[in-house]
Parts: C-alpha cells; sequence; structure tokens
C-alpha cells in the first residue's frame, strides 16, 4: 500500500480529545488507514512526516464563502450590508470575467491550504472556472451558482435559476468526485418565490441541496414579515426549501419557532461571525442553535467582508461572539467551536472529511505548537480555537495528497498567484469604475 505516516505528535480525536497518536494514511484510497500508537505499517510508510511538537486535525470546512471575491479585499470596508451590496459589490461584480474568477479562485485556494483549510463552500459565478482551480489545487469542495432575480424579467430570471440547476448538474462529481454542488438561489428575499420554488424542484430532480442566505439582517427578515405575516423560516418551510442537506448561510435573525423548525427539518445553520461583525448584521444565537440540535458549520463569508479566509481566526471570533450573544461566558465553548469549523462542516456539506478515524477521508492540517503565543500548551483545544493562528499550520493534506509540506505549496505557486491576483483586480476596478 501507498501510505503516508504522521508520526511523534498528537492527533484531534472525533470525541473531542487530543491524545498522542500517529496518523496512517492510504495515499491511493485517499483515507485514513489507522489512527494510535503502535500502529502497523508506519515504519514501512512510503512517506513520514514527522509531527513531533505538532497536533494533527482535520481539514477545516469552509462552509460559506464566495472564493473569488479575494479580488474585492479591502475594496469597499465599513458600509451596512444593503448599502454595501448594491452601491459597492454589485457593480464591480458586474465587470467580473471568468479569467478574473478563476484568478480570484486561485488566491483563496492558497490562502486556505496555508491555514490548514481542505474544503470550502462555494457561491458565486463561472463555478466551472472555480472547479478547474479546485481541481488543480488538489482541494475539496462544493460548488454552485448564485442565482438572483429580482431586478430581471421573467425570461431572465428563469435563466437564472436554470443556470444554477445546469451548473450543479454538471459538476457534480468533477476533480475525481471531490467536487460536489448545490443549487444556490442568493436569498429567500433576492430570488422571487415562483423562482424560489423552481430552484427547489430543480434542486430534487437532480438529487443535490439547496444552499441560500437566509435571517442575516433586520432588512432582510422585516420584509417578508411584512408581506406575508410569516417568518421567513416559514416561508421557506413552505416552498419546500427545510431539509435534511439543505445548508443556509448567516442564520442571524432567528426567533424560537424558526430555530425548531430548522432543528426539525434537518436544515443546517453556517455561521459567520467575522461577516456579521463588519457588516453590523448582528449575532447569530448559535448556541440556542446547538441546544436543539441543529448543525452549525462555520464560514468566512467572502474575503471583502471578513477580511481573509482563515478559520482560525473565524473559530476564534464564533467562541467570542457566541458568548456575547448568550450573555453567557460559558456559550459556544471552544470544543463547539472546532466541531464546527471540521465535522459538522463536513456533515452540513454531505463531504467526506471532518474526522480523524479509520475510514474517513484523509483530509488533515498539521499545526505546530512551538510558538511563543501556544506557550504554555495547558489545553491544546483551548489553543487551536483562541490562540492559534492559519500561519501556524505546517503541513495540509487533503485526500491523502500534501498540498502543503513544511509551509511550502505543492500544487500552487503562491508568488504567481498573488502577482496575477494583484494585476487582475486593479484592472477589474479600473473596468468597473470606468478609468479605462
Ligand atoms: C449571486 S452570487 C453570490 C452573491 O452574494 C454576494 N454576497 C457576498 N457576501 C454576501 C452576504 O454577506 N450576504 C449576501 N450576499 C453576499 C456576492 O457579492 C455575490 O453577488
Ligand atoms: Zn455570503
Amino acid at each position: 500500500m501507498d501510505t503516508l505516516a504522521l508520526t511523534g505528535g498528537k492527533a484531534l480525536l472525533p470525541d473531542g480529545t487530543v491524545e498522542t497518536a500517529d496518523v496512517l494514511v492510504d495515499r491511493e484510497g485517499g483515507t485514513i488507514a489507522a489512527v494510535g500508537g503502535d500502529i502497523d505499517g508506519v515504519n514501512e510508510a512510503t512517506e513520514t512526516i514527522d509531527t513531533t511538537g505538532c497536533v494533527v486535525i482535520p481539514g477545516l470546512v469552509n462552509a460559506h464563502t464566495h472564493v473569488s471575491m479575494t479580488l474585492l479585499r479591502g475594496y469597499a470596508d465599513d458600509t451596512p450590508l444593503e448599502t454595501w451590496l448594491r452601491e459597492e459589490i454589485w457593480p464591480v461584480e458586474a465587470a467580473l470575467t471568468p479569467d478574473d474568477i478563476e484568478i480570484g479562485a486561485e488566491l483563496g485556494a492558497v490562502e486556505m491550504i496555508r491555514s490548514g483549510t481542505t474544503t470550502f463552500a462555494d457561491m458565486y459565478f463561472s463555478e466551472d472556472r472555480v472547479a478547474s482551480v479546485v481541481d488543480r489545487a488538489g482541494m475539496r469542495a462544493l460548488l454552485g451558482h448564485g442565482a438572483v432575480t429580482i431586478g430581471k424579467d421573467e425570461a431572465a430570471a428563469r435563466a437564472d435559476i436554470e443556470e444554477s440547476v445546469t451548473v450543479a448538474a454538471e459538476l457534480d462529481g468533477a476533480a475525481d468526485g471531490r467536487i460536489r454542488t448545490a443549487v444556490m438561489p442568493h436569498s429567500l428575499t433576492t430570488v422571487g418565490e415562483r423562482y424560489l420554488r423552481e430552484a427547489v424542484e430543480g434542486a430534487a430532480d437532480i438529487d443535490v441541496p439547496i444552499h441560500l442566505h437566509a435571517n442575516e439582517t433586520v432588512d432582510e427578515v422585516d420584509p417578508i414579515v411584512e408581506e406575508r405575516g410569516i417568518r421567513p423560516m416559514e416561508y421557506a418551510e413552505g416552498i419546500g426549501a427545510l431539509a435534511e442537506g439543505n445548508f443556509f448561510a448567516h442564520g442571524v435573525h432567528l426567533d424560537a419557532t424558526e430555530i425548531d423548525l430548522l432543528a426539525e427539518s434537518g436544515t443546517s445553520i453556517v455561521h459567520c461571525p467575522a461577516s456579521n461583525m463588519k457588516l453590523a448584521s448582528g449575532m447569530a444565537p448559535v448556541q440556542d442553535l446547538l441546544d436543539v440540535g441543529v448543525t452549525v458549520a462555520l464560514g468566512t463569508d467572502g474575503a471583502a467582508s471578513n477580511n481573509d479566509l482563515d478559520l482560525f481566526d473565524e473559530m476564534r471570533d464564533a467562541a467570542m461572539v457566541g458568548k456575547i450573544a448568550a450573555g453567557d461566558a460559558a456559550a459556544v465553548p471552544a470544543e463547539s467551536v472546532l466541531r464546527m469549523a471540521t465535522a459538522a462542516g463536513a456533515d452540513a456539506l454531505g463531504l467526506p472529511g471532518g474526522r480523524i478515524a479509520e475510514g474517513e477521508a484523509a483530509d488533515l492540517a498539521v499545526v505546530d505548537l512551538d510558538a511563543p503565543h501556544l506557550t504554555p500548551a495547558h489545553d491544546v483545544i483551548s489553543h487551536l480555537v483562541y490562540a492559534v493562528r492559519g500561519s501556524d499550520v505546517r503541513d495540509t493534506i487533503c485526500n491523502g495528497r500534501v498540498l502543503m509540506r513544511d509551509r511550502e505549496l505543492t500544487t500552487l505557486d503562491p508568488d504567481r498567484v498573488m502577482e496575477r491576483a494583484s494585476a487582475a483586480a486593479a484592472d477589474l476596478i479600473a473596468r468597473a469604475e470606468g478609468d479605462t
């Protein structure tokens, strides 16, 4: 068997404990062959990575982003969601080319691999170009075309929903099965009811989930309540969008009835704390969601509202804001947050990974604990959520393949990617602002 052994360090196990353990990876199958001490085959492994002084964790799962928005990092800050989207972001996005989207996705992939993320969910445009980056980078992803129907005539609105279904059907299973897909209507307010129903039907026809933004701001919730006399999650239930396997981004402004509807239906929430704080959208009731058994994953949202794709930052933010939201320092503890960024992320997306155990996908990150800000190491779980930075990740492995070894990327060239991304971003803004 062609194997990779991670030896001499600790590992984060599915029960939330950190143990001294080696991890043996079956590189052909892309799975974990064994975990523990004295494992057969470790000494004969094809390749060995010494993890002394490190902890091996599951590759992190960024369950909601718009990866190519890396090109808009720092372009429009300090503005609330509605104004930000309508006056700043959408006019620039209108000038995006498929090449821009591919370059932005490469930049996002470099950033995520360097900070231990192996898997992401992406809602954007030209997803075939994002898929080609995922394939080359060696990552795992769930991709979908984001459809918006407001402000469009019937033909254009229907075409956008149809594109979301077609893209999901065509890309599902790409990159040797590492890419899965969803139908992605943008939100409950930017897609009209009849088109939302078509999206739900289209997703069912091709057996993929639905992903959308929901209950992100009060300005998004109020019109639904005023026009329909029901809460957004009751509306979503009525159109058939609440279902096992579906996952909604944000879920900031949810009442108790809506939280119960999510739990009963098996619909997951992707918590995006940095974006929610930066756009002053509000504080999601994360502990309340966890208490009733809703699967809560973690996402960065796009780099324009974050402004990075580092899930270690996001874990710290989730723990901090979860306590403020609950008015309880014991709420959203470190072990819950780590689960959100790993196993719950994989579960929400219906993808492999998120757990270090025999037979699970070999999606792993090796975190170097030998640093002043991680000394002393009383509690590794605490460090992973509150003190580790993305730059502490030394090695990243996805599907058994090493994507970063000793902080050197193996599948992408970061210098070239950054150079191309800077040039593409400058051209994009010049085009959008009419300077060329
Ligand atoms: C239609 S593709 C996705 C669409 O979503 C926009 N977007 C980025 N961040 C957010 C957010 O926090 N809430 C709603 N929409 C967001 C992105 O710019 C694309 O236009
Ligand atoms: Zn988003």
